[in-house]
């Protein structure tokens, strides 16, 4: 069946449902997992992470009907991901969140069982080795992708530069001009993170991502939360239903080692 028909009925089923249109999704490097942190293994080969964003190559802000994603210019190497577990120069894609319909879940990985309120995922791809982004998300190392945990307290001053602007993409499709946006900004003061090889957590759940899960949380606050939930996956001709909750359970390890730096 065509990738659009099997996206298509994603948007209408649920997680338990995919891997009747996707067989991937009972492979063995699923994602996200549930991180046992005496589980992890520290591995002094993992360098520091380098994260070099340049606020110009932000394009727009999207509602696909999933989630709401920020897009960048990814035609050259402006904005990029060097250094922890990755070699060579990953370039950023975009960035996008994951959240439940109450502040008691919506992360997708979980940290010993535990569940934080929401999670951003940082989106960079392997263009030192491939030519373009769907390229690289078939690749096995293809995807490399920043997970950073948001844990309910503080209202994040940060996060309102995004938050601010869904009332303008409510509908499903909709996309508004979003540029001078460094995404630097929303990552924590530690960049100390765990590692593993993993997938996306969408269909088409392709096994190419290379997992940077951030241990340091950001923070977010209810009313923030509250915004991403009124985002429509609805499209302006389709009977109105809100976004309430994006993120995929935890998937089984399947004999995978979790690093750590
Ligand atoms: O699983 B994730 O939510 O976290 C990691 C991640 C990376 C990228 C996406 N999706 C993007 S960029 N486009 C869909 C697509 C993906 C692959 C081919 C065509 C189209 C979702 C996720
Ligand atoms: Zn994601």
């Amino acid at each position: 069946w065509d990738i659009q028909f099997r996206l298509l009925f994603q948007c209408v089923a649920g997680p338990a449902h995919w891997k009747e249109v996707f067989p991937v999704a009972n492979g063995d490097r699923q994602s996200p997992i549930d991180i046992k942190t005496e589980e992890t293994k520290y591995d002094p080969s993992l360098r520091p992470l380098n994260p070099s964003y340049d606020p110009a190559s932000a394009k727009i802000i999207l509602n696909n009907g999933h989630s709401t994603s920020v897009e960048f210019d990814d035609t050259v190497n402006k904005s990029v991901l060097t250094g922890g577990p990755l070699s060579g120069t990953y370039r950023l894609r975009q960035i996008h969140f994951h959240w439940g319909s109450n502040d008691e879940a919506g992360s997708e990985h979980t940290v010993d069982g535990m569940k934080y309120a929401a999670e951003l995922h940082v989106v960079h791809w392997n263009a030192e080795k491939y030519s373009s982004f769907v390229e690289a998300a078939s690749q096995s190392d293809g995807l490399a992708v920043m997970a950073v945990f948001l844990k309910i307290g503080e209202c994040n001053p940060q996060l309102n530069k995004i938050t601010d602007r869904l009332d303008t993409i409510r509908i499903k499709g909709k996309k508004a001009l979003f540029t001078n946006f460094d995404p630097s900004c929303l990552l924590p003061k530690s960049l100390d993170y765990w590692t593993y090889f993993g997938s996306l957590t969408v269909p088409p759940l392709l096994e190419s991502v290379i997992w940077i899960v951030l241990r340091e949380p950001i923070s977010v606050c209810s009313e923030q939360l509250a915004k991403f939930r009124s985002l429509l996956s609805t499209a302006e001709d389709e009977v109105a239903c809100c976004l309430l909750r994006n993120f995929r359970p935890p998937q089984p390890l399947r004999g995978r080692e979790v690093r750590r730096n």
